[in-house]
């Protein structure tokens, strides 16, 4: 029998009044499987999380956890949910190892006994190299180690999806790489399918990103990107020709006339091409173009497409994303098993057969 999806998130839909934050999200995280959460200021990431972590009854769709219905069984959800969110949630009086047992009380772990309760406490900074820390009070310690601290608080009660929504935000970056190789022993340590293997970490940094196996990018509410970072880059091409230009959106259309895959991203315009290095020259030398690059395609140009609407295929005005084929085009369809946009839901990927070893 499969185990079922750490997350299974469906069609989810919320609005805060007037505003809407989700409108129809579908995204599921495999067991073992660390799924980025990206998106700009606004576009819907924390209301996700809330949704996620039964803070909030959305408005429409559903959310389970390890098979638990949120709507239905919220309590079930809890309990196979570690939430790790901006605001630390530990008393900055009491010690470390203080503040851990009145959790491990607060979470129904004082019914396995206190010698179990220690014990899976000692485990936990032991792991997260908090030993030495134990007996120092919350407020006293580091940022980086006040977070790794808040991280044993969310993993004691062992669960199955671990919630991070900007772990390392406000961390120096020392810190930021000592609270990641945390979370990556964290899956080392762990088979697929045991506790706190599966991750959605919301994150605004694109190094972060990388180190998902799968990254998700909200635009406004909509899943619009959806796939291995590998994939995603790719999905641009094996290099991307960027166009610097005082106004992207003319270049864009009329290059487009010109029969040119060209978007406006970000105040530049990409080209998608299976040769781009074959366009340069002539389009260096255009009069619109003030400088050209050949650059191989990161995280950051996986964003700029993607908010700019580089993934979402089958809209209206949205051409055939890079990479992706399109009607009549060579190699259609050519990473549909790795890499979706938010419409045709034909092209939403499978889980991963095997999401950690990538
Ligand atoms: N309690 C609220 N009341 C009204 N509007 C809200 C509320 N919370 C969020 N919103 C709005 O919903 C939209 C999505 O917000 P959300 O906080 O989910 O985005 P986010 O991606 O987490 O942003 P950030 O990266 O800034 O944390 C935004 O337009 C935001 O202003």
């Amino acid at each position: 029998m499969t185990a079922p999806p750490a997350l299974s998130v469906r069609d989810l839909a919320h609005a805060y009044g007037d505003v809407a934050a989700l409108r129809g999200v579908t995204l599921d995280v495999a067991p073992g499987e660390r799924v980025g959460l990206l998106g700009a200021n606004g576009s819907g990431k924390t209301t996700l999380m809330r949704a996620v972590s039964t803070l909030l009854v959305p408005d429409a769709g559903t959310v389970t956890v390890g098979g638990a219905d949120a709507r239905r069984d919220p309590a079930a959800v809890r309990r196979r949910i570690g939430v790790v969110f901006q605001s630390p949630a530990l008393d900055d009086a009491l010690t470390v190892r203080e503040s851990l047992a009145l959790q491990a009380a607060l979470a129904g772990l004082a019914g396995l006994g206190r010698g179990e309760a220690r014990a899976r406490i000692d485990d936990l900074l032991g792991r997260l190299d908090l030993a030495d820390r134990a007996d120092a009070r919350v407020g006293t310690l580091s940022g980086g180690l006040a977070r790794r601290a808040d991280l044993a608080r969310g993993l004691l009660h062992h669960p199955a999806l671990v919630l991070l929504d900007e772990p390392t935000g406000g961390l120096d970056p020392l810190a930021r790489v000592a609270l990641w190789d945390t979370l990556d022993g964290l899956r080392r340590d762990h088979a697929p399918q045991a506790e706190g293997s599966a991750q959605l970490v919301a994150t605004h940094l694109m190094d972060e990103a990388e180190r998902c196996d799968r990254v998700a990018v909200l635009d406004a509410g909509r899943l619009v990107a959806l796939g291995t970072p590998a994939a995603l880059k790719a999905a641009l091409g094996r290099d991307a020709l960027w166009l610097d230009t005082d106004d992207a959106p003319a270049l864009a259309a009329r290059l487009g006339h010109e029969r040119l895959d060209a978007r406006a991203v970000g105040g530049r315009v990409l080209v998608a091409a299976d040769d781009p290095g074959a366009l340069l020259p002539a389009l260096y030398a255009r009069p619109d173009v003030r400088a050209a690059a050949l650059k191989e395609p990161s995280m950051d140009d996986v964003f700029a497409a993607a908010v700019g609407g580089a993934f979402a295929g089958g809209g209206a005005g949205t051409s055939t994303p890079p990479g992706m084929g399109g009607d009549g085009a060579g190699g259609a369809g050519r990473h549909h098993d790795e890499v979706s946009g938010t419409v045709p839901p034909a092209i939403i990927d499978p889980l991963p057969l095997d999401p950690i070893t990538e």
